[in-house]
């Protein structure tokens, strides 16, 4: 296995180590990146381990690469300003590599138990995840419950398709009875009861027809009356004497434009002059003439002055004017544009008035029409009445009495077709079979599955526990730690020196650093697999007999092992220990 690790945690410089299957141990100087280097190794396994408590707190981007049977895992991450972005493939993703792949101070069980706290039930939980089979087991349950009832269900409604069935049957049977009995009777009373029954339809028949016309009648009156009212309502609003006036008012107004736009047209050529004269009078003042520009005559040149004056203010007086028939004549166009609006809205209404008659007409048609079809409808029935009434006498039979055996068939019909539209809605026997046979089926693989689950949750709950037994039992000794430890039935850690209970707090540290350590390794082995296993070396207070023995009892439990060490030499040394024999 190859691992690469650059700007992860304190390794700054990009490091690559070659790690042998079996125990690896790592040695380096204090601060030299041993923890920054197992942590890195660890987010491969669990993603709980985020980019921020991983990266560099100085670096933009690291990395961390594990090469093992030919397939390369990596995370990199990279930070852009506070956001972090990561790609990566990792071995497994499982928050339990945190308690089982890494044993180190930071281990939450090492710490209760050098605590001396005994009670573990929360570690086995979960590093066994019975949780999580619980709640499948309790989900299945539930849904096992709800199958059960659904069967309920359709056992009742099997039996109440039966009985329906047997019910249908058993009508079917009477009415063909009473059938053959009613074929007897018929042939005595037939032909009375075809003469009564086809009178008394066609009578029927022909007052339908004289209401449904009467109807119809009703309501073309009533759409009548509502478009006379209209044409009413709309007649009173061009009456001949309101276009008069208003077509009086229209040539009116059209006299007072022509007269003002006239009297504006000589204004204007009147300005027009007296602008020009009024020029020349200027120009003539300002050059000091005597002679008059127009007739040649004698002019004192101080008259200048005052013919200026005069004209300015005969110029003044004409522009005034001619403003205030411009205004004069806008006001008479507006007025003017109005009336022709009203005139052509009374266009307009009278236009609908004449459709409206239209529809007046037609429906006056209608009218008469329908009217006709009734009293030659009611003049049919009159004749036909009569015509019965005169031969009532021939007539035996009273009208409509009716035969009790068909009467008393029809009722028996009707129940029938009751009873088979139950059984549609139930569904016919065999079909509920089918579907009762599917649930069978079904609860039978439910209960099987909840079963092995039941058997699991039970294996898990023990598992840790038998094995923890064995094993401490076994590397207790190996170790010469003159104790014996198990879980009891309430997952406490019980540890026993000659036969008598031991407080946890009694012991060695490195004794409780072995039992967290057999406890870690029991569970690894009872529920989770780990490609390697790093051990934090710094804590432990075995001697070097000891630690032979605990590195060669873990080299069975996973592939690689790494053993991180601290060590004067400033440099990274690293070699794989051959397991030493115990004596
Ligand atoms: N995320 C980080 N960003 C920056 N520096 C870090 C980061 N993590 C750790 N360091 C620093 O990097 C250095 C190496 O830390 P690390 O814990 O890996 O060393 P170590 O070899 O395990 O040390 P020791 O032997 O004391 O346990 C330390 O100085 C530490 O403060
Ligand atoms: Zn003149």
């Amino acid at each position: 296995m190859i691992v690469r690790v650059y700007n992860m945690g304190g390794i700054t410089e990009p490091l690559e180590l070659s790690l042998e299957k079996g125990v690896n141990v790592y040695k380096a100087p204090n601060s030299y990146g041993k923890t920054s280097l197992s942590k890195s190794m660890l987010s491969l396994l669990t993603s709980s381990l985020k980019p921020e408590d991983l990266l560099n707190a100085f670096a933009d981007s690291g990395y961390v690469e594990i090469e093992m049977n030919g397939k390369t895992y990596y995370r990199r991450i990279k930070r852009i300003k506070d956001r972090f972005t990561e790609d990566s493939k990792l071995i497994i993703n499982d928050d339990r590599a945190l308690l089982l792949s890494y044993f180190s101070p930071e281990n939450k069980l090492l710490n209760q138990i050098l605590a001396g706290e005994e009670n573990v039930e929360w570690f086995i939980s979960a590093t066994s995840k019975i949780a999580e089979i619980r709640a499948r087991k309790d989900e299945l349950d539930s849904k096992l419950e709800q199958l059960k009832k659904e069967m309920e269900n359709l056992d009742k409604k099997y039996e109440e398709a039966i009985d329906l069935q047997t019910k249908i049957r058993q009508l079917d049977s009477e009415i063909s009875k009473l059938e053959t009995e009613k074929e007897n009777s018929k042939v005595l009373n037939k032909a009375t009861i075809t003469i009564t029954t086809t009178r008394n339809n066609k009578l029927y028949d022909l007052q339908e027809r004289i209401e449904s016309r009467k109807r119809d009648l009703k309501d073309v009156q009533l759409r009548l009356d509502k478009i006379e009212q209209e044409i009413k309502q709309k007649e009173s609003m061009v009456s001949s004497e309101i276009r008069e006036s208003y077509e009086a008012q229209l040539s009116q107004i059209n006299q007072e434009l022509q007269s003002k736009a006239s009297l504006r047209n000589n204004l204007d050529i009147e300005i027009k002059l007296l602008e020009k004269v009024l020029d020349q009078i200027k120009e003539s003042e300002k050059q000091q003439l005597s002679t008059c520009y127009v007739c040649g005559s004698h002019v004192e040149p101080s008259t200048w002055r005052v013919r200026v004056d005069v004209i300015s203010s005969e110029l003044n007086e004409k522009k005034n004017n001619y403003t205030s028939i411009k205004n004069e004549i806008a006001e008479l166009d507006q007025k003017k544009a109005e009336i022709e609006k009203r005139l052509k809205d009374l266009d307009q209404m009278e236009n609908d008035i004449r459709k409206l008659k239209m529809v007046r007409e037609e429906l006056q048609d209608k009218i008469a029409n329908i009217s006709g079809q009734i009293s030659d409808l009611e003049r049919q029935k009159r004749e036909m009445e009569e015509r019965f009434n005169r031969s009532s006498a021939e007539v035996v039979m009273p009208i409509e009495s009716k035969d009790p055996i068909l009467e008393r068939i029809e009722e028996l019909k009707k129940k029938k077709e009751n009873y088979e539209y139950e059984l549609m809605s139930i569904g016919i026997p065999n079909s509920i079979l089918e579907k009762l046979d599917e649930k069978k089926k079904e609860i039978e693989g439910l209960q099987e599955e909840v079963e092995s689950l039941q058997k699991e949750y039970i294996r898990r709950l023990t598992a840790a526990r038998d094995e923890f037994v064995r094993a401490s039992n076994y590397l207790l000794r190996q170790l010469d730690f003159n104790i014996e430890a198990k879980i009891d039935e309430k997952y406490r850690l019980v540890v026993m020196r000659k036969g008598a209970e031991l407080d946890l707090k009694k012991l060695s540290s490195s004794e409780r650093t072995t039992l967290a350590l057999i406890l870690i390794v029991t569970a690894m082995k009872s529920y989770f697999k780990t490609p390697f296993f790093l051990v934090d070396e710094s804590f432990m207070t075995f001697d070097q007999k000891r630690f032979g023995i605990l590195t060669n009892y873990l080299s069975g439990i996973t592939e690689y092992i790494i053993i991180t060490k601290s060590d004067e030499r400033a440099e990274i040394t690293k070699e794989t220990t051959v397991p030493q024999v115990s004596s």
